[in-house]
């Protein structure tokens, strides 16, 4: 079983939103205090590294992360490369023949150094929630932090895909891996009324 791992490493200092809560794991109990074991606390945003938006993210009405629908998560993906465009809408995709694609991964490259939170990078136009919607697609998932440019207030491309039924997975990690057919395997953790979640998101070629 050959898996890769399309997940962001999480530890101290790894890259998340400006002014965002940092991501810290510490041994809260160690195995001299306890006589037994050790014990790890985690402090981090729900947007940390590779993680899911539950539509709550962006609208007081939309789903949080218990309320999804797991099947989002699982099962066949499609990977394609775009690379050099500052933004992707429905002109972009016009080329790929998405028929039966549920699940659709991005790679851009455009987040370079992923030891930083980047200025810029590949986001997404309003128009491509009811591109993806027309071929069937349910889950877009991209290698940048957000769909949308860290200075958007207005969040086009958060609202497009939520508008036509397109869940959102950010932060993945696509340097190695090729266009084609993978299953994918995303689940977030089952966080009560969250905005967000990380996820340990892994693909395997079918
Ligand atoms: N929309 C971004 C996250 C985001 O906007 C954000 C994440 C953490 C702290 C602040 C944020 N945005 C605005 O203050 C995302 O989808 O991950
Ligand atoms: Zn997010
Ligand atoms: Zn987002």
């Amino acid at each position: 079983m050959c898996l890769i791992d399309i997940s962001e490493p999480l530890r101290a200092g790894v890259a998340g939103w400006p002014g965002d809560t940092p991501f810290s794991f510490t041994l809260n109990w160690t195995k001299e205090e306890t006589g037994s074991v050790n014990v790890g606390k985690v402090i981090f945003s729900t947007h940390t590294g590779t993680h899911i938006d539950a539509p709550f993210h962006f609208d007081n009405e939309g789903q949080k992360v218990h309320e999804l629908d797991l099947s989002l998560y699982v099962g066949p993906c499609r990977v394609i490369h775009l690379f050099d465009l500052p933004s992707i809408g429905a002109h972009d995709l016009a080329k790929y023949n998405l028929a039966g694609v549920e699940r659709l991964i991005i790679r851009t490259d455009s987040w370079k150094d992923r030891s930083v939170f980047p200025t810029s990078f590949t986001y997404i136009r309003p128009d491509l929630g009811s591109y993806l919607q027309k071929q069937g697609i349910r889950l877009l998932g991209l290698d940048v932090p957000s769909v949308d440019l860290p200075d958007s207030k207005e969040l086009l491309g958060h609202h497009s895909l939520h508008q036509h039924g397109v869940h959102i997975l950010e932060g993945t990690v696509l340097y190695q891996v090729e266009e084609g057919d993978y299953e994918l395997i995303a689940l977030p953790l089952p966080i009560e009324g969250a905005d967000g979640s990380l996820v340990r998101a892994v693909l395997r070629k079918i």
